[in-house]
């Protein structure tokens, strides 16, 4: 199995000197200094931290093998970059057992070991490092001089949902990273004096965060009190989500070229053409192997998606990855076991490729739809395919409404999809497709139904 590591190589800054708090990258500053971004050739991906005029790079997946194209090694040694850790595959995963085994050993055999597996470069220095438990981290340190900050996967993620964090909810889980600020750095232990900080917050969060999801909960039952389909919008992170919502519904939904623009679910009400009206929600964007620490602060979005009509799956078809991102949503979709939630494929950024005619032919071939959420090209066709979806989950229904049910058919128009009306003596009769939910409502009126 080939290893995926995370490596952040922060430079000293007074930023970080300031807070003295490893965790803690920006808190209290104004402005959003921390974007990360990544670019990749099909052997490896290097995502860039660039924070108030510095840049960073961070090795962040490795997938066939840690070379870095020519171009890219270019830009590492930029003058702004201060290096980049490329893992190599590591055939045999260590166990966690192996970890703490070697934590337990009081001998140095960690650091060969570590020589053999990573290459660290540093401008045109090469160092070879390994960073695969607490103490190689602290090791990659030391090697750096003691005056680069290097933190694990999780770490990193959580410095840039710290930068993300724009509601209540979503700022109470990070805000536990704050609180260690007390803690300094100290030495060898401190690293796991973090997480056991960390751990220890995250329980007393996780208690919060259960009043919030309460609270939203109660929140969709009123929802579904009047049965607008919802629509989720999930995917890869930077696919273009917000982007999409935003170009739909004129909702101001941050959307940026960076990681975890959107943290929290945004639900805004999408009139379509016919009159009917669906929930679109805009999720927070997937990565392959979230930290398990962190699927708390995801909780929200996979509530939102385990209750849609329909789950729609934006890739970033220009990328060059875009095939293993569609599969790490994928595997993410299957492991929420919501296969039952009919899904409709969008290929976005089609505007960014280079044979737009080739891609559109193949994506007409997989009955999937190619859309540019920036420009709007594909948009119509995705309205259209949104609805053809949904009314697969809804049922025909033809009733026979009384002249004072009229609220009832306004109803039926904004929920489902009608698809003939007319005016009889004895009401208004109407064929159309709605939710099931709603269905039941009209059961009365079913049995007047026209044969
Ligand atoms: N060229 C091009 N760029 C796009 C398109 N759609 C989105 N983008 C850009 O891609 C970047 C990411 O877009 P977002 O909408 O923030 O992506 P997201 O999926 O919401 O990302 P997360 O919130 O991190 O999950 C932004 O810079 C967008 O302007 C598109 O169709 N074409
Ligand atoms: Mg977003």
């Amino acid at each position: 199995m080939m290893s995926i590591c995370f490596c952040s190589l922060i430079s000293p800054s007074p930023l970080i000197y300031d807070s003295n708090f490893p965790w803690n990258l920006n808190l209290n500053r104004p402005g959003d200094p921390l974007s990360f971004s990544t670019h990749s050739n099909n052997r490896s991906i290097v995502a860039r931290v660039a924070q108030r005029g510095y840049e960073y790079e961070v090795d962040s997946v490795s997938l066939q093998s840690s070379t870095i194209e020519a171009e890219e090694e270019e830009e590492v040694v930029d003058k702004h970059v201060n290096g980049v850790v490329v893992t190599e595959p590591v055939e045999d995963t260590p166990e966690p057992e192996r970890f703490r085994k070697k934590r337990d050993d009081d001998d140095d055999s960690d650091d060969e070991s570590f020589e053999d597996r990573f290459k660290l470069r540093n401008g045109k220095e090469v160092k070879h490092l390994d960073f695969t438990g607490v103490r190689q981290l602290r090791n990659l340190e030391k090697a750096f001089g003691g005056d680069v900050r290097v933190c694990d996967r999780t770490a990193l993620i959580l410095d840039i949902f710290n930068q993300r964090a724009a509601t209540h909810e979503a700022a109470l889980f990070m805000s536990s990273w704050r609180e260690g600020e007390g803690y300094g750095r100290m030495g060898e232990e401190q690293i796991e004096v973090d997480k056991r900080i960390l751990r220890t917050q995250i329980g007393v969060l996780k208690k919060e965060l259960e009043s919030f999801r309460k609270h939203r909960k109660q929140y969709r039952n009123h929802r579904f009190s009047v049965p607008v389909p919802v629509v989720s919008l999930v995917g890869y992170t930077n696919a273009g989500k917000s982007t999409l919502l935003n170009h739909l519904t004129g909702a101001n939904v941050l959307s940026e070229d960076r990681l975890f623009a959107t943290l929290d679910p945004t639900t805004r009400r999408v009139q379509m053409k016919n009159g009917s009206e669906i929930l679109l929600t805009d999720t927070v964007g997937f990565i392959q192997k979230l930290p398990t620490t962190l699927v708390a602060a995801f909780r929200a979005t996979l509530e939102e998606i385990s209750e849609s009509s329909l789950l729609v799956h934006v890739a970033d078809i220009s990328h060059p990855l875009a095939e293993q991102q569609i599969d790490a949503v994928e595997k993410v979709l299957a492991e929420l076991d919501v296969s039952k939630i009919p899904k409709l494929m969008v290929w976005n950024k089609v505007d960014r490729v280079s044979d737009p005619q080739k891609i559109k032919l193949e994506a007409e071939r997989r009955e999937d739809v190619c859309i540019s959420a920036l420009t709007g090209e594909g948009l119509q066709e995705f309205c259209n395919a949104v609805q053809e979806k949904l009314k697969d989950s809804m049922v025909p229904v033809e009733a026979l409404l009384p002249f004072d049910k009229g609220k009832l058919l306004s109803t039926i128009h904004q929920v489902g999809m009608v698809e003939k009306t007319e005016y009889t003596e004895n009401g208004t009769f109407v064929k159309a497709f709605v939710p099931l939910r709603f269905a039941r409502l009209l059961t009365p009126m079913r049995q007047l139904c026209k044969s």
